[in-house]
């Protein structure tokens, strides 16, 4: 029987730039496709890391070049723009995808607002990697230049750091519901979705920040009761012992086991760990709730239980 699932995209699933984010989002239409012949109801959010660093960097020069004609850009607006170029491209792959397998059915991206708590203790203290990787001489001047806050990640190079605050809600829950509801195919929650709070009256202020789109996914499958969160990454499975002899790749964990392990250390922060977290929260908010870690490409196999790492409260 289908099942209502919501996507989290990783990385690989875009490439880090436009011309490999042509070329990527087929290969991540496709595996979406598999889900939705299948007969699966599938709600698509995507990460935006690298693609916010990159138009944050390319408003900041524009600003540094002329500060009298071009204001500097808030980062809510760069979020804005990531979800809007990347939606564009997966919406159309998919749509694309679709129609050459006969499927005819609505795609399109919505424009997610998401709710942070302004008091959040995120704010200061910043942990979201965003941006290219850089060496340690390229971080450093970035530091002294202009004040980022930069660190090391997962043992892959050293990247800036912005806010990534928890998301509450998400604004446009309901007009993404009733498209799923009219059976389209929504993209929703890029990059986390766009952080905002409430101010005076009915104003949402943006906020200088990058959510984790797992998190955010989270709250996105619980708001639309999904059966199903799949977090689509760069491993088949979640290890531990990762990276060293003894790894030990594992097909299911209980919140107890993934707790174990968090305490452990075994899930590098920025990575792995709000990945398997976002998971143990959507498995415990519900009875029945399942999610599901695994590679792009191996999504539909997957959700037959035939690999990946399956939480199951
Ligand atoms: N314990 C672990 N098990 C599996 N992968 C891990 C683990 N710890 C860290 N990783 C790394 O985390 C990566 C996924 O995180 P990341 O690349 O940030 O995700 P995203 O797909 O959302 O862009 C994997 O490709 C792997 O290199
Ligand atoms: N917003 C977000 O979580 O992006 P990444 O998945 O690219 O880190």
């Amino acid at each position: 029987m289908g099942k209502r699932i919501v996507i989290a995209l990783g990385g690989n699933a875009l490439g880090n730039n436009l011309p490999e984010q042509m070329i990527a989002v087929q290969q991540t239409a496709k595996a979406i496709a598999d889900l939705i012949e299948e007969g699966h109801e599938v709600i698509i959010a995507h990460g935006n890391g690298p693609q916010v660093g990159m138009i944050q960097t390319a408003m900041a020069e524009l600003t540094r070049s002329d500060p009298e004609k071009y204001i500097p850009c808030p980062l809510s607006v760069c979020v804005a723009m990531s979800q809007g170029y990347i939606g564009y491209d997966l919406q159309n792959a998919l749509r694309e995808e679709l129609l050459d397998r006969g499927i005819d059915k609505g795609v399109s991206t919505v424009l997610t607002q998401v709710e942070v708590d302004p008091d959040d203790p995120a704010f200061q203290k910043p942990t979201k990697p965003i941006g290219a990787f850089m060496t340690k001489e390229e971080a450093d001047k970035l530091v002294s230049e202009r004040g980022y806050n930069v660190v090391e990640d997962a043992g892959r190079g050293y990247r800036r750091v912005v806010a990534s605050p928890q998301p509450q809600s998400i604004v446009e829950i309901d007009t993404i519901r009733a498209l799923v509801e009219s059976d389209h195919v929504v993209v929703a929650c890029g990059g986390g979705g766009i952080p905002v709070y409430k101010t005076e009256g009915h104003h949402l202020k943006g906020a200088a920040a990058v959510i984790d789109k797992d998190f955010a996914s989270c709250v996105l499958a619980q708001q639309l009761d999904a059966d199903c969160l799949i977090i689509l990454t760069a491993v088949e499975k979640v290890a531990i012992h990762f990276g060293k002899p003894d790894v030990q790749w594992l097909s299911s964990l209980t919140p107890a086991e993934a707790r174990k392990y968090m305490d452990d250390g075994e899930f590098a922060p920025g990575s792995m760990l709000p990945k398997v977290q976002a998971a143990v929260r959507f498995a415990e908010s519900k009875p029945g709730r399942t999610a599901l870690i695994t590679l792009l490409e191996k999504a539909r196999d997957g959700v037959q239980g035939k690999t990946g790492t399956h939480i199951q409260a």
